[in-house]
């Protein structure tokens, strides 16, 4: 049972992880054994992380880089293989949200969410998959979301690049099975970070979600750390192109 759920000595490539559910995602794996490799998008904030994580007695790195720079990304992966080894999994994590009506929300924004949740998915799973093609072995778990599934208002990009990443998925699953690299994703519910701040400020969102939730509250960030565990160790080696909610039931209620 420890064996099938283990991930000593895997490497994984966690982005945006300096804080939040990446934070707590690298921290979680580390306990079952992985060596966690933060990304965030300045040095500081990824070493910070890195520095808690090492203080706590698991193995960490810090390599910043900008994950919608395909030419930033290119090289902190060659340097991640040269330096510190292959990466087993990645976890595609960074992402922002903005908020405005539809028909106000500016251009620059819509690309800006597109760019860090959707294009930097395919940029950095790209760089990465190649080096687990040749080493035919390799996971990538692609963070989603209720959006993947569902509008909301106000958010309307933000589901868009959710949606698409939950296809990304689907088509990368289907081009590198034969490689032996799964590709899944974990699409959480509500949880209280930064990202939705305004949100657990807002007593009548409380409300609804919990009306809405048949969990009947808001998720915990915890509560994420076994699908990520499952999803990096060999008890999925079969599971592939799934997207796997960790919502309290939201979606399938009505
Ligand atoms: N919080 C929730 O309830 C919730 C629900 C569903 C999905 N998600 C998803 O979970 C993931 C993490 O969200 P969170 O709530 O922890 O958010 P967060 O804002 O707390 O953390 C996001 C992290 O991504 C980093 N980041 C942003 N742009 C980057 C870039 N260009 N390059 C590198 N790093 C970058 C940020 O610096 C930050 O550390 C996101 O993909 C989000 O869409 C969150």
């Amino acid at each position: 049972m420890n064996d099938l759920f283990s991930l000593q000595g895997k490497r994984i490539l966690i982005t945006g992880s300096a804080q939040g559910i990446g934070f707590l995602l690298a921290n979680g794996l580390a306990k079952y054994g992985a060596q966690i490799i933060v990304n965030d998008i300045t040095q500081e904030r990824a070493e910070a992380a890195a520095n808690k994580l090492t203080q706590a007695g698991y193995t960490a790195k810090a390599v910043a880089f900008n994950v919608t720079s395909k030419a930033d990304i290119d090289k902190a992966v060659s340097k991640i293989e040269q330096d510190f080894g292959p990466i087993d999994v990645l976890i595609n994590n960074a992402g922002i949200q903005r908020r405005h009506p539809f028909t106000e929300f500016p251009e620059q924004e819509w690309n800006d969410v597109i760019a860090v949740n959707q294009t930097a998915v395919f940029l950095v799973s790209q760089a990465v998959t190649r080096h687990m093609m040749e080493r035919k072995a390799g996971k990538v778990i692609n963070i989603c979301s209720m959006q993947s599934e569902l509008g909301r208002d106000t958010i309307t990009p933000y589901a868009a690049s959710k949606g698409a990443v939950k296809m990304l998925t689907r088509g990368m699953c289907v081009e590198l099975a034969r490689y032996n690299i799964q590709v899944n994703g974990i699409a959480p519910g509500y949880f209280k970070t930064e990202m939705t701040k305004a949100l657990v400020d807002d007593q009548a969102f409380t409300d609804w979600l919990c009306k809405r939730t048949p969990a009947a509250r808001w998720g915990d960030p915890e509560e994420l750390i076994g699908a990520a565990v499952f999803l990096s160790s060999k008890a999925s080696d079969f599971v592939n192109g799934h997207l796997l909610f960790v919502d309290g039931g939201m979606l399938v209620a009505v």
